[in-house]
C-alpha cells in the first residue's frame, strides 16, 4: 500500500466513518493543498518576494517573518472556503469565529522554526482539529485528548504530512511527479526506549534540578544510571525534531526554565504542544510537562505556552520520576510552580 495510496483517497474513506470526519477530511485536504504554496515560498528562499525579513512582532511578542505572515494567509484562505466554527492561529491575536453551523474547530502554527528559515532549514506547518463545542468561544479551552485530527507539515528535503486521525500516525510525502501526496509510512511507531535526546543546551544554567539531572543521565552513558549512551540533537524546529522522533526515536525536551519569559517553556499549547502530543501518542510514545500528560491540560488562554517533553516513554516516564524526586524537588525555585495556570476539566 505505501507509495500507493494518496492522501485524498485516504481521506475519503476515512470522511465516512465518523460523524464529524467529513469536515475533518476536508480541512486536511484544505491544510494540505495550502502548504504546497507555502512550501512553493519556503523553497524559493530569497528569491521569494517574502524573504526572511521581519515585519514585527506577533500577538505573543515573537518577532513575525514576513513568510509566517504569509503563510498564515495561504491557510487561512484555503480553510475559509470550508464550514469552520472558529480558526486559530499563532499569528492572530484573538480567534476568527466562522461558521455557526460549522462542527469542527482548527488551530494552526502556520510556520514553525521560522526564526531559523533564513538559514535553509527544515521548517513546517502544524495544526489541530477539534471539535466545536456548544459554546464556539470555547473552542481553545478543550483539553488535548479532544483532538479529532493533528498534524504537520515539514518544508525541507521532503514535503511531509505527518497525519493521525485518531487510529495511529501516517505520513505522506509529495511526489513532484504525480503532483499529490502518497503514503510513505503507515502506523508510525516510537520504540519504548531511545538512544537520542534533544534540548537546547545553551539554556543549562537555567534549568531545574530534576530536568539539569536527566540530562545529566544521559550524558553519563553507560557509566551512569541509563546504562547506555545518547547521542544528542537540537535543530531548533519542532517539527523536525518530533519528525526526526517519528522516525527513530528519541526525546525531545523544551521545558521550564529561570529565564525571565520562560516559566511555562517556550511552545504553545494549543496549536503546538496538543498536537504534537496527540501525534506521539498515537505513534505509542509519551507527551509530558514533566509533570502532567499533556493531552490532559487545557489552555486557559491561546497564546499560553507549556513545557514539553515528548518522545519515546520511558524517557519521558524518567523525566517525570525525577521530577518527583523529594530532594530534587525541594531545590526547584518554587515562584516557577506557582505561575501555571491551566483549566483542569
Ligand atoms: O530558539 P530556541 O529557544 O531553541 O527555540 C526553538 C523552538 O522555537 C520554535 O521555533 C517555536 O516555533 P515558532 O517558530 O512557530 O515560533 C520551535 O520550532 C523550536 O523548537
Ligand atoms: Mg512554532
Ligand atoms: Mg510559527
Amino acid at each position: 500500500m505505501t507509495g500507493q495510496l494518496r492522501l485524498d483517497d485516504h481521506l475519503q474513506r476515512y470522511s465516512e466513518t465518523a460523524p464529524h470526519a467529513l469536515a475533518v477530511a476536508a480541512a486536511v485536504d484544505a491544510i494540505a493543498a495550502a502548504s504546497l504554496e507555502i512550501a512553493d515560498l519556503t523553497s524559493s528562499g530569497q528569491l521569494a518576494d517574502a524573504s526572511g525579513l521581519t515585519t514585527g512582532r506577533n500577538s505573543d511578542g515573537d518577532l513575525q517573518r514576513d513568510l509566517d505572515v504569509q503563510a498564515d494567509a495561504i491557510l487561512r484562505r484555503c480553510l475559509g472556503k470550508l464550514p469552520i466554527a472558529a480558526l486559530a492561529s499563532e499569528e492572530m491575536r484573538e480567534p476568527q469565529l466562522g461558521d455557526r453551523e460549522g462542527s469542527i474547530c482548527v488551530a494552526i502554527d502556520p510556520l514553525d522554526g521560522s526564526s531559523n528559515i533564513d538559514i535553509n532549514m527544515t521548517v513546517g506547518t502544524i495544526f489541530s482539529i477539534l471539535p466545536t463545542p456548544d459554546d464556539p468561544g470555547l473552542a481553545f479551552h478543550q483539553r488535548g485528548s479532544a483532538q479529532l485530527a493533528a498534524g504537520f507539515i515539514t518544508y525541507g528535503p521532503q514535503t511531509s504530512l505527518v497525519l493521525t486521525l485518531g487510529d495511529g500516525v501516517d505520513i505522506f510525502t509529495h511526489d513532484r511527479k504525480s503532483g499529490c501526496f502518497r503514503l510513505a509510512r503507515s502506523s508510525v511507531q516510537i520504540g519504548e526506549s531511545c538512544e537520542e535526546f534533544a534540548i537546547n543546551g545553551s539554556n543549562r544554567r537555567h534549568w531545574d534540578p530534576p530536568v539539569r539531572a536527566f540530562i545529566d543521565e544521559c550524558l553519563a552513558g553507560v557509566e551512569g544510571p541509563a546504562n547506555h549512551n545518547f547521542n544528542m540533537r537540537w535543530i531548533g524546529s519542532l517539527v523536525a525534531e518530533a519528525y526526526r522522533i517519528l522516525t527513530r526515536g528519541g526525546v525531545f525536551l523544551y521545558p521550564s526554565d529561570a529565564r525571565p519569559g520562560y516559566g511555562d517553556g517556550r511552545l504553545r499549547l494549543t496549536y503546538e504542544a496538543h498536537p504534537m502530543a496527540f501525534i506521539i501518542e498515537q505513534a505509542g510514545g509519551s507527551a509530558s510537562t514533566g509533570r502532567e500528560r499533556i493531552l490532559d491540560l487545557a489552555a486557559r488562554d491561546l497564546h499560553q505556552r507549556v513545557p514539553l517533553i515528548m518522545g519515546s516513554s520511558n524517557e519521558v516516564r524518567r523525566v517525570e520520576e525525577l521530577h518527583c524526586d523529594p530532594l530534587l524537588v525541594a531545590s526547584v525555585s518554587a515562584p516557577l510552580f506557582a505561575r501555571r495556570g491551566f483549566f483542569r476539566l
